[in-house]
């Protein structure tokens, strides 16, 4: 998950998309970036931080003209210390081409060995968004042999992007001088959606909050496989692009990375939520009886509108138990265990009233590596719970993620390969209860019906890009892992269990 933020506009850009991408912030914490395009020139400003910290009055002064790309990047490839796979991606032949990308490519590291020794390109980092834009240039190049940019060529360039790259990818990029391009896979796993403002400017956006929060309409989603060319005086021309096109949204998006005022292929973030609380309270009624517990309280943010639910069908008390510090960033975003744990207890902090000699009823959106359960439970028990009980409005996240979220390896995964009894004493509550994997799907999936699915390997193991197994991810993520066990402080963050049986 990042956030990405395209705009053609007869005003400067600068400023928009800024506004955009602190819109999309949520999506990405770890660097931040800006291309904008004057003339045929390209002006480029991006570097590690969140965008408040990247930007200063100077920078935004440097991205001049009508047109441009915004990015916040979370790294799920490559090297995440490093500046130089902030995004936007530049290539200067054919014609200049500037891109930013959501997702991640499962053949990589075979796409950087073809554009070496076949394509003869030069990749200079260890992004795959970087392999990305060099396949769509040699496309792009190869399209228009030599002559002048075609908007069929456009089109040529990306059904040939298709067919050479596997995994996820979410594209906004500008041809200097001709226009933007706008793409996403064929099964849609990364959101992607267009709109316009009063003026006519168009935006294209991870998000549809970025869309709103800045005066433009949500038109539309863009579709899986399908590319969307913006002209610079602001036509636009679609074409579905791939050869079969199958719509696959990250279930993970709806659970928790997406704000909950996005709507998402027409699925309004907030209302899944709401829908897998109220799943979730089935479970909950059929585990205890609801006069067990006392009340019932979020762990925020995300975790909100689930709890809401769960309170209201099981008739007990939504209490506020957790204060959030609204100036610590996401943890499961952060890089590294130390830092992630560490942030739990400067993020959250507790109503001691609301716990002591009560039983609760933890909620959360979803147990990862467990970091934040753990604490959050112990956080309770401090303040004097009798009993702590902790629900996840999604099931046990058992498999590693190659779309695009940082799930890289199963030995990090709490749920995997344990039992859910195993699970609950290792994060040290009185009872756990996991959301039920099909109602979960069926809760969003009622939201739009004509979607054909999700991709939802982090929880059943299947990948939809049919090209990875779970063992060949985990082979294809280890590099990325070794700087995150250096950071790790010496195994006191790290749930560790002497190894048990796949359940
Ligand atoms: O099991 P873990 O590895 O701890 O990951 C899961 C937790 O991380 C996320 O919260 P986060 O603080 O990132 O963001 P939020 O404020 O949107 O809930 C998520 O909402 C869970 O609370
Ligand atoms: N999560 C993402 O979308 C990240 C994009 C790209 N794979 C990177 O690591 O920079
Ligand atoms: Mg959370």
């Amino acid at each position: 998950m990042c956030g990405i933020v395209g705009v053609v506009s007869t005003q400067p850009v600068n400023q928009l998309i800024y506004d955009a991408l602190l819109l999309l912030q949520h999506r990405g914490q770890d660097a931040a970036g800006i291309v904008t395009q004057l003339g045929h020139k390209f002006f480029m400003h991006k570097a590690r931080g969140m965008v408040r910290d990247v930007f200063r009055t100077r920078n935004m002064r440097a991205l001049p003209g009508n047109c441009g790309l915004g990015q916040v990047r979370y790294p799920t490839a490559g090297n995440a210390n490093s500046e130089e796979e902030a995004q936007p991606f530049y290539v200067n032949a054919p014609f200049g081409v500037v891109l930013a990308h959501n997702g991640n490519l499962t053949n990589a590291q075979q796409l950087r060995q073809e554009l070496v020794q076949t394509d003869h390109r030069h990749i200079n980092t260890e992004s795959d968004s970087e392999v990305l834009l060099n396949v769509l240039a040699h496309e792009l190049g190869r399209a228009s042999q030599g002559g002048a940019l075609q908007l069929e060529s456009i089109f040529a360039a990306v059904a040939a992007v298709h067919r050479r790259v596997r995994g996820s990818y979410a594209v906004v990029a500008l041809i200097a001088g001709h226009g933007m391009l706008v793409f996403r896979d064929p099964y849609g796993i990364r959101p992607l959606c267009i709109g316009r403002g009063p003026d006519g400017t168009v935006m294209a956006a991870s998000e549809s909050v970025a869309l709103e929060g800045t005066g433009h309409r949500f038109e539309r989603d863009v579709a899986p496989g399908e590319a969307i060319w913006v002209t610079l005086d602001g036509q636009l021309h679609a074409r579905q692009c791939a050869d079969a096109p199958r719509h696959h949204p990250c279930i993970f998006e709806f659970v928790y990375l997406a704000r909950p005022d996005s709507v998402i292929d027409g699925i309004s973030v907030y209302q899944a939520r709401l829908n897998m609380g109220q799943a979730l309270a089935t479970r909950v009624v059929s585990t205890m009886p609801p006069s067990e517990i006392d009340a019932v309280i979020p762990i925020p943010e995300s975790s909100r509108p689930a709890a809401m639910e769960v309170a209201r069908l099981i008739g007990r008390p939504y209490r506020e138990g957790f204060v959030k510090n609204r100036y610590v960033g996401r943890t499961f975003i952060m890089p590294g265990q130390a830092v992630r744990k560490k942030s739990v207890r400067q993020k959250l902090n507790v109503i001691a009233s609301e716990f002591a000699g009560r039983n609760v009823l933890l909620v959360d959106d979803s147990i990862v590596r467990g970091t934040t359960s753990r604490e959050i439970v112990q956080m309770a028990r401090e303040a004097g719970a009798r009993k702590v009980y902790l629900a996840s409005a999604a099931p046990p996240v058992r498999y590693p993620n190659v779309y695009g979220i940082d799930m890289p390896t199963q030995q990090e995964l709490v749920a995997h390969g344990r039992s859910v009894e195993e699970v609950r004493q290792l994060i040290g509550c009185d009872a756990l209860i996991y959301q039920d994997l099909e109602a979960m799907k069926r809760a969003v999936a009622a939201l739009n019906p004509h979607l054909q699915g999700f991709e939802a390997s982090c929880f059943d193991g299947h990948y939809i890009t049919g090209d990875v197994t779970p063992e060949q991810v985990e082979a294809m993520n280890a590099p990325r892992c070794m700087p995150a066990l250096e950071e790790d402080d010496g195994g006191g963050s790290r749930l560790t269990l002497p190894s048990v049986q796949e359940v």
